[in-house]
C-alpha cells in the first residue's frame, strides 16, 4: 500500500510538530483516509480495525477545526467508559501541545462534579466524557452545546450496548443543527447505522476494508479446557509465553474477583477491573497496569473497548466472549500499532460451536492447541533461560566466572556441562523438580478448598484388581508420607487420580513407573488424563 505522510494532509504546522512529536512516521491507512474527509466538514461514519489509530484519525481534524480565539465549548467526543475517556483526551492533548489557548477536558461520573464545572467555567473547547455525565452537566446547564461544530461518537455501537441510546440521543438533538458528526469504531453492527442515519446528513462511510475483522499480527489459538481447570492452564500459558503485559478477560465481575485471588495466590502481579469497583479504584488499577506494576489485568468488557496500552504482549478470553464483536475488540487490545500479539480463547464443551460463529464473523482462523504440559512449560521456559545466556556469553567478560568453575570441576568429580544443568534447574525455581517422572499433573494453588494440594493422574492396571484403600496405603507406605495427608482418590473408568500434598508430590512420583509400591506390590504408572 501507499504509504501517506502526514505533510500530505493539509494538517496545520502545530499539530504536525506535535505529530512528530509523538512519533507517528506515517498515516495508517484510516488516517490517510479520514483526515482529509473529517476536514471538509461533512459527517463521516469511519471504521478500521483496533489499533489502527482512529482516535488521532477524528482527533487531528477535531482540533484543527477549533477556533482558538474563542473560549466557547466547539467540540464533544463521546466514548463508553471513563477508562476511554480519559485515554482519548490525553491523546488529544499530545496533539494540541503546540496549539496554544486549547483546553481539552475529560469529564465523566465519578469524578467531582464540582471540580469539573470550574474547568468549564474557565473555557473550554474540548470535552470528551461519557454520556451520563455529560448529559449530567448538560442539564444544570453547565455546558453549553451553542457552539458545538463537531461530535464524535468513539465507540457508539458499545455506548448502545451499554444503555446510553437514550442520553446519546438527548445530547445530539441538544446540539446545534449544521454541526458535524461522526462515528467511530472497529465493528459496525445495524443499530449503528441506524444512529447514522438519524442524527447524520448524508453520512460518507469510510471503511479501511481488509479481508479479515481482526489484526493479522495476532496469532489467535483456542484451548478446549474443563471449567475446574482454567486456572491452572492459564498459568501454564503464562508461565510458558511469559508476556510483559496480559489482559484476561471474563464474563461476570465475580469471576474476575476470584481469578485475581487465585493468580496472586499463585504469586503473579494480578488485579481486577470492573464497574462495581470505586471510581478511585478503577483508576488505580489501571494505572498499575499502564506503568507495569501490574502484569495481569484481568477484566470485564469494560477494558475491550478502545484501550490502548503499550507492551500489552497476550489477550486471554478466560470466558469466551458472548458476542461475536466483543471478541474483536477484546483481542485487539494487543497487537496495536502494528504489533505482533497473541491471542488465547478458552472454550468449555458446546462453545466450540460458539467459536466457530467467532471465526465467520470476523473471517479469520483460531487455531486448536493442546493444553501445555508441565515439561512443555519447563523446556520452554528453559528454553528463554538460555537465550538469555547467549547474550551473556556473547558480550560479556567471563573469564573470572570461568575460572572459578574451573577450579571446582577440578576438585570435584563433574563436568561443566553438570555445572550448567545444575546452575539451570537452580534458575528455573523449585516447580520444575517434579517433573522427570511427570504424569499430567494439576496444581491447585495457594487459595481456595484445595489449596497447597496436587493431583496427579495414575494407571493403576485392572488386572491388579485394587481398591482404593489399597492404592492409598501402598502409597503411603512406599513414600513414607502419612496416610492421612493423602487428600483423596478417584477411580473412574478412564483415568484415576490422587490428590496429595505438594511436598509429596515428587516422592509420589518417585514411586510410579518402574518401581513395585512394595507394601501392596501394587504396580502404579504415570498417565496422561484423557
Ligand atoms: N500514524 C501512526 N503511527 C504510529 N502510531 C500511531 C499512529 N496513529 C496512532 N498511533 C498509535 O497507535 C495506537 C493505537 O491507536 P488508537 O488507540 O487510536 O487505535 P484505534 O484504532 O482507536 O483502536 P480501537 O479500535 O481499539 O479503539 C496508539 O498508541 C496511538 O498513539
Ligand atoms: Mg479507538
Amino acid at each position: 500500500m501507499e504509504t501517506i505522510r502526514f505533510e500530505e494532509l493539509e494538517i496545520a504546522e502545530p499539530i504536525l510538530k506535535a505529530i512528530l512529536e509523538m512519533g507517528f512516521e506515517q498515516a495508517s491507512p484510516i488516517q490517510a483516509k479520514a483526515i482529509p474527509a473529517v476536514l471538509t466538514g461533512q459527517d463521516i461514519v469511519g471504521q478500521a480495525q483496533t489499533g489502527t489509530g482512529k482516535t488521532a484519525a477524528f482527533g487531528i481534524p477535531l482540533l484543527q477545526s477549533i477556533d482558538t480565539k474563542s473560549k466557547n465549548l466547539q467540540a464533544v467526543v463521546l466514548c463508553p467508559t471513563r477508562e476511554l475517556a480519559i485515554q482519548v483526551a490525553e491523546e488529544i492533548r499530545k496533539l494540541a501541545k503546540f496549539l496554544h489557548g486549547i483546553k481539552v477536558l475529560p469529564i465523566y461520573g465519578g469524578q467531582e462534579i464540582s471540580k469539573q464545572i470550574r474547568s468549564l467555567k474557565a473555557g473550554t473547547q474540548v470535552v470528551i466524557g461519557t454520556p451520563g455525565r455529560v448529559m449530567d452537566h448538560m442539564r444544570r446547564k453547565t455546558v453549553k452545546f451553542d457552539h458545538v461544530k463537531m461530535i464524535v461518537l468513539d465507540e457508539a455501537d458499545e455506548m448502545l450496548n451499554m444503555g446510553f441510546r437514550e442520553d446519546i440521543e438527548t445530547i445530539l438533538k441538544e446540539m446545534p443543527e449544521e454541526r458535524q458528526t461522526v462515528l467511530f469504531s472497529a465493528t459496525m453492527p445495524k443499530p449503528i447505522m441506524d444512529i447514522a442515519r438519524t442524527y447524520q446528513k448524508d453520512a460518507t462511510v469510510i471503511k479501511v476494508v481488509k479481508k479479515e475483522l481482526t489484526v493479522p499480527k495476532i496469532e489467535q489459538y483456542y484451548y478446549e479446557v474443563k471449567p475446574k481447570n482454567k486456572e491452572e492452564v492459564l498459568s501454564r500459558l503464562l508461565d510458558m509465553y511469559d508476556p510483559k503485559l496480559s489482559l484476561v478477560f471474563c464474563n461476570t465481575k465475580r469471576q474476575v474477583d476470584e481469578l485475581v485471588t487465585a493468580l496472586q495466590g499463585r504469586g503473579y502481579f494480578a488485579d481486577g477491573l470492573h464497574g462495581d469497583l470505586k471510581q478511585q479504584q478503577r483508576d488505580r488499577v489501571m494505572n498499575g497496569f499502564r506503568n507495569g506494576k501490574t502484569e495481569i489485568l484481568v477484566a470485564t468488557d469494560v477494558a475491550a473497548r478502545g484501550i490502548d496500552v503499550d507492551d500489552v504482549e497476550a489477550v486471554f478470553n478466560y470466558d469466551i466472549p458472548q458476542d461475536d464483536e466483543y471478541y474483536v475488540h477484546r483481542i485487539g487490545r494487543t497487537g496495536r500499532a502494528g504489533r505482533t500479539g497473541r491471542a488465547f480463547t478458552f472454550v468449555v464443551g458446546k462453545e466450540v460451536y460458539k467459536l466457530k460463529d467467532i471465526q465467520r464473523y470476523c473471517k479469520t482462523k483460531i487455531i486448536a492447541q493442546p493444553i501445555p504440559s508441565i515439561n512443555d512449560v519447563a523446556s520452554t521456559k528453559a528454553e528463554k533461560l538460555l537465550d538469555k545466556i547467549n547474550n551473556v556469553i556473547e558480550n560479556e567478560d567471563l573469564s573470572k566466572m570461568i575460572d572459578i568453575i574451573e577450579e571446582r570441576v577440578n576438585r570435584e568429580d563433574y563436568t561443566s556441562l553438570d555445572v550448567a544443568a545444575a546452575f539451570l534447574k537452580l534458575s528455573m525455581g523449585e516447580s520444575e523438580q517434579i517433573e522427570q517422572n511427570n504424569p499430567n499433573y494439576e496444581d491447585f494453588g495457594n487459595t481456595g478448598a484445595e489449596a497447597g494440594m496436587v493431583r496427579l493422574f495414575i494407571n493403576i492396571g485392572k488386572k491388579q484388581n485394587a481398591r482404593p484403600g489399597d492404592i492409598l496405603g501402598a502409597i503411603a507406605g512406599e513414600t513414607g508420607m502419612p496416610g492421612k495427608l493423602i487428600g483423596s482418590i478417584d477411580m473412574y473408568d478412564k483415568y484415576t487420580f490422587v490428590e496429595v500434598p505438594r511436598e509429596y508430590a515428587s516422592d509420589v512420583i518417585r514411586v510410579m513407573g518402574e518401581a513395585k509400591i512394595k507394601g501392596k506390590s501394587i504396580n502404579i504408572e504415570p498417565a496422561n488424563q484423557k
